[in-house]
């Protein structure tokens, strides 16, 4: 992860000024292909650009209008059939690859082989790379965002991070992807937690659309409402996340709302926070998600100055209006942000948030 996340930056080279939505989503998408099985698609450039395409295409077939009226042919939906097909030969061709190898690898594509899965392969890693990629990549560059409105927690963040490097040895370190990946990862979840406050604020404000689910089973009742097999049923997240009993101050950009002890409040309310899922289905992948989230910051802050500019390269003044024409994510903004950056020549981070 450390390795891939460090390649995809220094693709940026020295300089420069990109769209930050856009290059995130390029990183976390190489990033996540091993966390979805797909580990082999890395081998090659071109195989990673095809699927990007691929789930692009599939992606934009996905709007809310898709799902509840299925049956109408739309030019997106037929490009989403079209990108399937693409996504079925991929996976095919590398079964193959793997079955005709004859070598015996602990990874899913190997498991899914070995248990007679193979026909669930492709569906798998499709929906592992649909929840991993859009959400993390999102949510990093969003959290990015506030923090260049809040730079008090930049600063705090930044604090944190020189804290870990120093404390971990890695300050001296040529190599930080490479010196890094000796960590444990418990030493990553204990000592970083300033972003992970930064983060889930972040998340509980842009998750606050509504989570639409059907019933796929028998007809239910639930208080006394009836729900017939295949009816659709909508939840606003935002009855939670902006319901000031529970998350007081709403209008107020506060990380300590996630502290252990605000969380521990909020318990007598039962689930007060769905950023994650909740119940019998809630995220499998937090941890990864958090984990690459604090690796990203960790080694873009090492590697380079950089600031966030709007279309027109100036300041970014004001906090992006949401793209909310999708269901289920953290969503990208409806204007780009530009990250400009300068590639730094040590590993402190002291001066890098400048
Ligand atoms: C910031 C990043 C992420 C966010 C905000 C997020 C959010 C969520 C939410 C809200 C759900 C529940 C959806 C539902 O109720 O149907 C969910 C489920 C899931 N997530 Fe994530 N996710 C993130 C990253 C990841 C990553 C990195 C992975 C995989 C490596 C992942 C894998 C999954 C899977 C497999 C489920 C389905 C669990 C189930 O149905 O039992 N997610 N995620």
């Amino acid at each position: 992860m450390l390795r891939a996340i460090g390649t995809g930056y220094d693709a940026w080279g020295d300089e420069g000024t990109k769209d930050l939505f856009r290059v995130v989503n390029e990183i976390i998408f190489t990033v996540s292909l091993p966390l979805a099985g797909c580990q082999l698609f890395t081998r090659d450039p071109k195989d990673v650009k095809e699927l990007m395409d691929i789930f692009a295409r599939l992606e934009e077939g996905s709007t809310p209008s898709a799902l509840i009226f299925p049956w109408i042919p739309t030019p997106t939906r037929f490009r989403r059939i079209i990108a399937g097909l693409r996504l079925y030969r991929m996976m095919k061709n590398l079964v193959k690859e793997r079955e005709s190898a004859e070598v015996d690898v602990d990874d899913p594509l190997q498991n899914l082989i070995n248990e007679y899965l193979i026909p669930r392969y492709g569906t798998c890693s499709a929906t592992i790379l649909f929840a991993a990629v859009a959400n993390t990549a999102n949510l990093f560059a969003w959290t990015l965002v506030y923090l260049e409105h809040h730079r008090e927690w930049k600063n705090r963040l930044r604090s944190e991070i020189e804290l870990f490097l120093q404390d971990t040895g890695l300050a001296a370190s040529d190599n930080l992807e490479r010196d890094m990946a000796d960590i444990p990862l418990s030493v990553i979840d204990e000592k970083l937690q300033v972003i992970e406050l930064v983060m889930n604020e972040v998340l509980w404000l842009q998750s606050s659309g509504p989570f639409v689910r059907r019933n796929i089973g028998d007809p239910i009742t639930i208080d006394g409402v009836h729900i017939p097999a295949g009816a659709f049923i909508m939840f606003p997240a935002a009855d939670l996340h902006r319901n000031e009993e529970l998350f007081p101050a709403p209008e107020v950009f506060d990380p300590t709302r996630f502290s252990p002890e605000n969380i521990a409040r909020r318990k007598e309310f039962g689930t007060s926070f769905i950023g994650w899922g909740a119940s019998r289905h809630p995220c499998v992948g937090k941890r990864a998600a958090l984990l690459e989230v604090k690796m990203m910051t960790i080694l873009l802050m090492a590697k380079y100055h950089f600031e966030l500019v709007d279309t027109a390269k100036s300041p970014l003044l004001v906090i992006p209006a949401v793209k909310v024409d999708r269901l289920f994510k953290v969503c990208g903004p409806v204007e780009p942000v530009n990250i400009r950056f300068r590639r730094r020549n040590s590993t402190s981070v002291e001066t890098a948030c400048h």
